[in-house]
């Protein structure tokens, strides 16, 4: 988005990931419904218009804007008098909104594409979103306020989705803004409604603690257990395994010589690895209809020479970009943006939304007349298509920066401003050279996204601020999915817009049937209906939880080990998951076993790479992740929902959901980051037994998935000799021998168990990973409680899946945090992890994953690595 600043500001985008992109340029927002079939279909009128004129905003902005607006010099890059204060005219301004994504996707690439040019790229930092605290839920405030001839009250958007998770964002998550060229970030307001406290869930507080509910419904697996490790009944099996293993090792010289973790672990005492395949609830059989999936052509045979624009922005989309025809969702956008109007674009992920807008955005204002010579600071496309006209001046703010060179540079003047929105927020109402007089654009990109959460109040801000000093702009809004939130979100940010849905087929209703009806966003979920990528393949692979961490590493191996070229994302819930299990299967996996195995050295030495992201790292080790990704043909990203929007990842051909997203349209945007624009992708997502309904809440919404069998994935450990049982007198392996991958498996668990006991320090991060998956749990939203419920789970189970050899005592206060309380509390309650643990704990993993960048209270995971082990102190908490 641009944002035209005291000198000018042209344009105005707010994205995060999962950002709004919103391009503010003349003067109004326009906000969309994919409703009905037709791909431009008139919106209907809305009452935004007064909403607009309603708008209140400080004064003190115009009149400080003016005033700042007195400063000199030219943008480092040097060119000449920038926008500066006197004399320029005001450049126009578009703005773009985005999600607060950490992820500076493409601003990064611009970024490093542009080193000279300070100030500029994807400042990692997120940006500040302040908390969207203040969130008011009540439609009908929202109605009042968009007809009102008062500014929005904050917070008056549609009622956040209650079931957005904290994590993630993964909740956090957000990848930042990256693969879009503006975004927006998310703020507090998120902690509120994704940390649904557990209302509705009527937990016991000692369940938790080792089994929360015997699964499907049998009787208690409940083992009972004795201080002494070895308690449990042993499967003949897998005590010989341990006790195989250890002979191995010793009949082997080179093992003993030169490996001391093997020294290491002959020395311990023996610790037997209870049965995996014992004690199982039963894989339900997944019942699903066949659901005719909602289809969209991505590619037209219309090429870009066809439309009116400046020859050299035809040239450069043709001989930069290296693309000649037109999407679908771009030959039906492009020409109604061209024309002034607002627009309301849905269209599925990865079929090029960006240029949708960004073509006539920057065709809207190379026209302009104050043509700054300033040096280009874009990233990416934005970046690509300007470089033609070197006088539309992009600028980002997204947090990470000083926002005193934010402000430099806001003062020096910027064309196109791409912003999250709470970055955008923090500098309207403490950056006084701000000013939106000569906005013409405003994208709002990811729409969705930002409303989950929970940037209502941010929006409203900016709106406000919009209205007050322009009337008169041009408003894009996009989302791959739409939502109710959105189509409200719409109807008070655009102005009599044309609705552009690319399916064929879709029964989202306008925004004007929704009023007074399907209120609820549980009602949306189940009718809206998402267009999933031709060529996507989709699968779901039921596991028991004790299976679930060998059979991800077995998947792990037969693609990106065995079958090779293989780049792929794995989404889990919260950032302790993914530093847990990158350092795990990291030393597992691809550390130090090695050496184990020389006589199957081109297995082993087969590189497997293994990177992660979420929102508690630093910006700028994120965005050096997020580059090595994107340059990499191979390897295995371990992630949260950060990366879940907004990011254009090329090549990747798995995305893995390891935890289930707590919504059918988080599901769709994490599966779009492959299968992007026509290529071949495929998804996996691993439920749980108790889980297996999930399916048929996809199949509700036209989402189709196939089976994939645990067996099967696991069989690949027959490729693996590294995880081979030693038995004397046994025959060379064959096939698939069912014993035998078992064996496999109970080796590889022993690994991963081994590993994770090897320390005191280990246990506690496992633990910490554990619970923070336990706390996500509890934020599924209420109508996801039947199929995603903490006490459908067996904590004994699961801590084998985080290489736990028992369930954790520890965890009951934690869990009861998550939960709604029920009884008196207990007395010293208080004084232990309880509800506020869990909350805070939740809102830190929410923070940190959307934070604007100007927040101070999360702990950051720092960039030395020595910090991340598993066993150091300083392990975020
Ligand atoms: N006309 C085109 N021909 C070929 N490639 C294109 C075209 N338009 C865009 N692309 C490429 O398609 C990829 C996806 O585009 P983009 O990121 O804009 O998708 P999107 O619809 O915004 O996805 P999402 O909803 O997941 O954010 C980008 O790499 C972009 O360069």
């Amino acid at each position: 988005m641009t944002i035209s600043c005291p000198p000018l500001c042209t344009s105005l985008s707010c994205s995060s990931t999962a950002m709004l992109r919103a391009v503010l340029t003349d003067t109004r927002w326009s906000s969309d419904q994919a409703s009905g079939s037709s791909p431009l279909t008139p919106c209907c009128s809305r009452t935004a218009g007064s909403l607009r004129t309603a708008v209140s905003r400080n004064p003190a902005l115009g009149a400080a804007a003016a005033a700042s607006s007195t400063s000199e010099s030219s943008p480092s890059g040097g060119s000449s008098s920038a926008a500066g204060s006197e004399g320029l005219p005001p450049r126009s301004a578009a703005a773009i909104l985005q999600p607060p994504l950490g992820l500076p996707g493409a601003c990064a690439a611009a970024a490093a594409e542009a080193p000279g040019r300070p100030g500029w790229g994807c400042p990692a930092a997120a940006c500040t979103a302040p908390g969207a605290a203040g969130t008011d839920r009540d439609p009908g405030r929202l109605r009042q306020g968009r007809s009102g001839a008062v500014p929005l009250p904050l917070g008056t958007f549609p009622p956040p989705s209650p079931h957005r998770r904290g994590h993630g964002p993964a909740p956090g998550t957000v990848p930042g803004p990256c693969g879009r060229s503006w975004a927006m970030a998310a703020g507090g307001t998120l902690l509120l409604n994704l940390s649904p406290a557990p209302r509705g869930r009527s937990r016991q507080s000692g369940a938790l603690k080792r089994k929360l509910q015997s699964p499907n419904g049998n009787p208690p697996l409940k083992r009972k257990r004795k201080p002494s490790i070895n308690t449990f009944k042993k499967p003949a099996t897998e005590v010989d395994i341990r006790q195989k293993e250890s002979s191995s090792q010793k009949s082997t010289p080179k093992k003993q010589l030169t490996d001391n973790q093997n020294e290491n672990q002959k020395s311990k005492p023996f610790i037997k690895t209870s049965s995996l395949f014992r004690n199982n609830p039963d894989i339900p059989k997944i019942h699903r209809k066949a659901v005719q999936q909602v289809q969209e052509n991505v590619f037209t045979t219309d090429s870009f020479s066809q439309l009116d624009l400046h020859p050299h922005l035809i040239s450069t989309i043709n001989t930069v970009l290296k693309i000649s025809s037109m999407t679908s969702v771009q030959k039906q956008t492009i020409p109604v943006l061209l024309q002034g109007k607002d627009a309301l674009v849905r269209s599925q992920t990865g079929s090029g939304k960006t240029l949708a807008y960004g073509i006539p955005l920057v065709q809207s204002l190379q026209g302009m007349e104050s043509k700054i010579q300033l040096a280009l600071q874009s990233f990416d496309t934005m970046q690509k298509l300007l470089k033609p006209f070197a006088w539309i001046v992009p600028g980002v703010l997204m947090g990470g920066e000083k926002r005193k060179s934010e402000k430099a540079r806001l003062r020096k003047g910027i064309n196109i401003l791409i912003s999250t929105p709470g970055r955008l927020v923090d500098h309207i109402k403490s950056t006084e050279c701000i000013h939106f007089r000569c906005t013409q654009w405003l994208i709002i990109d990811e729409a969705d996204r930002i409303l989950d959460l929970g940037f209502e109040k941010d929006v409203t801000v900016i709106l406000n601020a919009l209205n007050a000093e322009r009337q008169t702009r041009q408003n894009v809004l996009l989302s791959a999915t739409l939502t109710e939130g959105v189509t409200r979100l719409a109807d008070i940010s655009l102005n009599d817009p044309v609705s552009i849905s690319i399916a064929d087929e879709t029964q989202i209703r306008p925004a004007s049937q929704m009023d007074g009806q399907a209120s609820s966003s549980s009602n949306c979920m189940e009718q809206e209906n998402f267009a999933v990528p031709e060529k996507l393949k989709q699968y779901v692979m039921v596991v028991p939880s004790k299976l679930r961490l060998v059979t991800l590493a077995a998947f792990i191996l037969e693609k990106c080990k065995f079958e090779k070229h293989h780049k792929m994302i794995i989404f889990f819930s919260s950032c302790e998951q993914v530093e847990f299990y990158y350092e795990l299967l990291l030393k597992v996996l691809s550390g130090g076993l090695e050496s184990e195995q020389p006589e199957h050295s081109s297995l082993s030495s087969a590189h497997l790479q293994f990177l992660r992201l979420h929102g508690n790292m630093e910006q700028e080790e994120r965005t050096e992740v997020f580059q090595e990704f994107l340059k990499s043909k191979t390897g295995i990203l371990l992630c949260t929902d950060v990366a879940a929007r907004g990011l254009d990842l090329p090549q990747v051909t798995w995305i893995v959901q390891y935890n289930a997203p707590a919504s059918p349209a988080e599901y769709i945007h994490r599966i779009g980051r492959t299968a992007r624009i026509g290529c071949h992708g495929n998804s996996l997502l691993v439920l749980a037994p108790s889980e297996a309904e999930y399916v048929s809440l996809l199949a509700s919404h036209k989402i189709n998935v196939s089976e994939m069998k645990m067996e099967k994935v696991l069989s690949s450990l027959m490729k693996d000799n590294r995880f081979k049982l030693h038995r004397p007198g046994r025959k060379q392996s064959c096939g698939t021998d069912p014993q035998e991958v078992r064996e496999r498996a109970t080796v590889l668990q022993t690994r991963f168990e081994d590993h994770v006991h090897s320390s005191e320090g280990t246990v506690r991060w496992a633990k910490k990973a554990l619970q923070s998956f336990l706390c996500a749990y509890t934020t599924y939203p209420r109508n996801l409680k039947h199929i995603f419920h903490i006490k459908s789970l067996h904590l004994g189970h699961l801590a084998k899946s985080f290489g736990l050899r028992d369930a954790p005592q520890n965890l009951t206060a934690f869990s009861a945090a998550g939960s709604k309380k029920k009884a008196k509390p207990r007395p010293k309650r208080s004084d232990l992890l309880k509800k506020t643990r869990g909350k805070h704990c939740l809102a830190e993993i929410l923070r940190s994953e959307y934070s604007s960048g100007m927040d101070t209270g999360v702990s950051k995971v720092k960039k030395k690595k020595n910090q991340r082990k598993p066993g150091n102190q300083q392990i975020p908490t």
